[in-house]
């Protein structure tokens, strides 16, 4: 039998553990885990990321905080809110919506987080941090970190003897992915658009990891039989079945034929997207705990 992995029910595990490590912390210490989200212009879809965010950041007790600055906004004075925020005490967290609009550059912005409030885990010393296998210092990034948990609760802590391939290596999520694995003892291919023969590439996973953004471009024989495939992408498509002109979410994995394969297998949506907001929070607690000088809770 194949198991389908609920996302939202383990996400909810996870907030479960954030709430109760919020509780905690503010009663023993007195400090509230803060988070601030910035979000610039009015693309629709980083709004209800935004808002979703936002949303479960006062469900899990912290201060939540969002700024919403208009599409006009210079260089400068994103860059002075993100110093305003680094300067707050009360805030824990800063993440700041991604994509910019055009004319704003991202890397120097990110780049201005101060990393201990990085809760997105994309400042060089934090993608540093795990690209040296060490996580127990910084942030990790929360897609990867999400999708760590799937294989935890799926493998255990150590993947010895595994062989484990991501496709996609960007710095958003395929290398810090594949460094994960590799701290976990996996045997880690990294596979991309260059790779030679990348269905036989994919055949040798135990767990597969996708993360290359095409619709549903995994296919049933690239799966080895029993495997964990953990599906990445988040691809809106036309859905002409639904009815005129509607669209649906659909991964870089053909689901329905891979599932008949594998022996765990992620949905999209319902996969790792919720993980991913459920790993933000997850990083706030963490940050507020360290500081506070305690120790934050295991994910
Ligand atoms: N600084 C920054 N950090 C991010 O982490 C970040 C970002 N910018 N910009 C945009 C992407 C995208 N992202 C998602 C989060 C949750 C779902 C999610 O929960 N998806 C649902 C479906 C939601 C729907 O129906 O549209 C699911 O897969 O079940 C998806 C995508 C975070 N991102």
């Amino acid at each position: 039998m194949t198991t389908v992995i609920d996302g939202k029910a383990v996400a909810a595990s996870v907030i479960e553990t954030v709430k109760s490590a919020t509780k905690t912390l503010e009663a023993e210490t007195g400090v509230r885990a803060g988070l601030a989200v910035v979000i610039v212009g009015d693309d629709p879809a980083s709004h209800a990321y935004v808002s979703a965010k936002s949303k479960m950041a006062k469900e899990c007790g912290f201060l939540s905080v969002q700024h919403t600055l208009p599409q006009e906004t210079s260089q400068e004075e994103l860059a002075a809110l993100v110093a305003e925020l680094n300067a707050d005490a009360s805030i824990h967290g800063i993440l700041v919506q991604l994509p910019l609009p055009k004319h704003l550059q991202s890397e120097p912005i990110i780049q201005s987080i101060l990393p201990e409030k990085d809760v997105d885990g994309l400042h060089i010393v934090n993608a540093g941090r795990v690209a040296t296998g060490d996580l127990e210092n910084g942030l990790i990034s929360c897609t990867p970190a999400g999708a760590m948990v799937f294989v935890r609760r799926t493998h255990g802590e150590d993947l010895s003897g595994l062989n484990a391939v991501v496709i996609g290596r960007s710095n958003l999520f395929g290398k810090p992915m594949s460094a994960l694995l590799l701290a976990a003892n996996a045997t880690v291919t990294t596979a991309h658009s260059r790779t030679k023969d990348l269905p036989a590439v994919c055949r040798n996973a135990d767990i597969l990891v996708a993360a290359v953004g095409r619709p549903e471009m995994v296919k049933a024989d690239w799966v080895k039989p029993g495997a964990t495939v953990i599906d990445v992408g988040i691809n809106r498509v036309p859905a002409p079945e639904r009815g005129e002109g509607r669209t649906k979410l659909v991964g870089d994995v053909a689901f329905e034929e891979c599932a008949k394969v594998a022996s765990v297998i992620t949905p999209v949506p319902g996969g790792v997207g919720p993980m991913t907001i459920a790993m933000l929070m997850a990083n706030t607690i963490i940050a507020a705990c360290r500081t506070a000088g305690r120790k934050p809770p295991k994910f």
